[in-house]
């Protein structure tokens, strides 16, 4: 009997044993298969960085007491510029020139390719010419020569002909003319240089265009804003003399030009400048009135010496009739110089040649844009060449 219960005994454990064994196999086999080495399935760590920190450190912040924002003024220095250097200008600006007066150059050189030049075709290189504003008396004059020559010479090739009407049109350019402009401070005081001419011809344009050829050039310049009876004008030449540094003397609007021009040469001598620059008004319509005014800033200015140079400023493209605007202003001042501007919009440029003749004056500058370095030098064999668009 022992034997049977210690059996029965035996088999209630073996019996309990195996069922702690079985039952947590078949619990496993419920899991989810473990991902294998092939899968895309990615581990998901847990996100250790999320995890609260152990201790909590308090983070100390320092206290900033922004100071109040003051807006101080910005004080801007004045950056000059620096004008392109004058040598060679007049080559560098040959462009707009050679642009402008295409037409003439190519009639030109039409003509003179063909094989025989028969009356017919002298007529056609004059027509030319004289549709560039050369005048007809010069073209006259140049054509004379110009056919002497050919028949001289005999045989001729295209740039044989060519060359030598570039030299008669330099020839009646009058190239030993002097050309300089009379800057040099003299006797202890600075040059004067009076700049005249019609409304809109570009005198204000071209004072201060001057202005930056001189100090280019190492010169120093006060500029006289005389043209009171157009306030703008002024205000124009004071912003071209703030780009170089130049002083510009100015006087109140419908002031006493006379006045104007007399204080800017004073503050010339006074600050010991080299070139005193008078920019005056150019009121044509009343001829007496224009007569008066300029007569009288000249004298009032010669209360402190001679005016060294009085530049006539002549719009180009006004063509023939400009010259006689022109002739006005050589009866009341005595005109030393010539300005021609605007050539880079005419296809006229033989009006260089036609000013310069009518009036006897050298043509000194020309005007080859609105640019601040669209001023020149007049050079006769440079321009000749850019009028006939050849190489120079
Ligand atoms: N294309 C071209 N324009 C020029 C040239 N010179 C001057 N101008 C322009 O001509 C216009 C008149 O120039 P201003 O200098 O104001 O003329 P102004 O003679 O002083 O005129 P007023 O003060 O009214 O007597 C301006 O728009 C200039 O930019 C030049 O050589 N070429």
């Amino acid at each position: 009997m022992e034997y049977v219960v210690a059996a029965v005994i035996l088999l209630v454990v073996l019996v309990v044993g195996a069922v702690g064994l079985v039952v947590p196999r078949m619990r496993r086999r419920e899991l989810p298969p473990p991902p294998t080495s092939g899968s895309t399935t990615t581990l998901e760590r847990p996100p250790t960085e999320e995890l609260p920190p152990l201790i909590e450190k308090p983070v100390e912040k320092p206290v900033v007491v922004e100071p109040p924002v003051v807006e101080e003024p910005v004080v801007e220095e004045p950056v000059l510029e620096r004008p392109a250097p004058t040598a060679g200008r007049l080559v560098r600006l040959r462009a707009r020139l050679a642009r402008s007066q295409n037409a003439l150059g190519r009639g030109l050189l039409t003509v003179l390719s063909r094989d025989h030049l028969e009356e017919d075709d002298w007529e056609e290189i004059e027509d030319s010419l004289i549709t560039a504003d050369v005048g007809v008396e010069a073209t006259q004059v140049i054509v004379e020569r110009l056919r002497e020559r050919v028949r001289v010479l005999g045989t001729r090739t295209v740039a044989e002909v060519r060359e030598q009407l570039a030299e008669e049109l330099t020839a009646a350019l009058e190239p030993d003319l002097d050309r300089s402009l009379n800057t040099t401070p003299h006797d202890g005081r600075p040059s004067v240089m009076l700049v005249v001419g019609v409304n809109g011809a570009g005198k204000t344009t071209t004072c201060g265009k001057i202005g930056r050829v001189l100090i280019a050039d190492g010169r120093s310049v006060l500029f006289g804003a005389a043209d009171t009876f157009r306030a703008a004008a002024a205000e124009q030449l004071a912003t071209w003399g703030e780009r170089v540094g130049a002083e510009t003397v100015r006087g109140p609007e419908g002031g006493d030009p006379a006045s104007v021009a007399f204080d800017a040469v004073k503050r010339g001598i006074d600050v010991g400048v080299d070139t005193v620059l008078i920019d005056t008004a150019g009121r044509l319509q009343n001829k007496v009135g224009l007569m008066d005014e300029l007569g009288k800033v000249k004298r009032v200015v010669e209360k402190h010496g001679p005016v060294d140079e009085t530049l006539l400023v002549l719009d180009a493209t006004t063509g023939q009739n400009g010259l006689e605007q022109a002739r006005v202003f050589t009866e009341v001042v005595d005109v030393t110089g010539v300005v021609l501007t605007k050539l880079d919009g005419t296809a006229k440029g033989g009006i260089v040649i036609a000013v310069q003749r009518k009036l006897g004056i050298p043509v000194k500058l020309v005007g080859l844009g609105e640019g601040p370095d669209d001023l020149a030098p007049f050079e006769p064999a440079a321009f000749v060449e850019a009028l006939l668009g050849g190489d120079a």
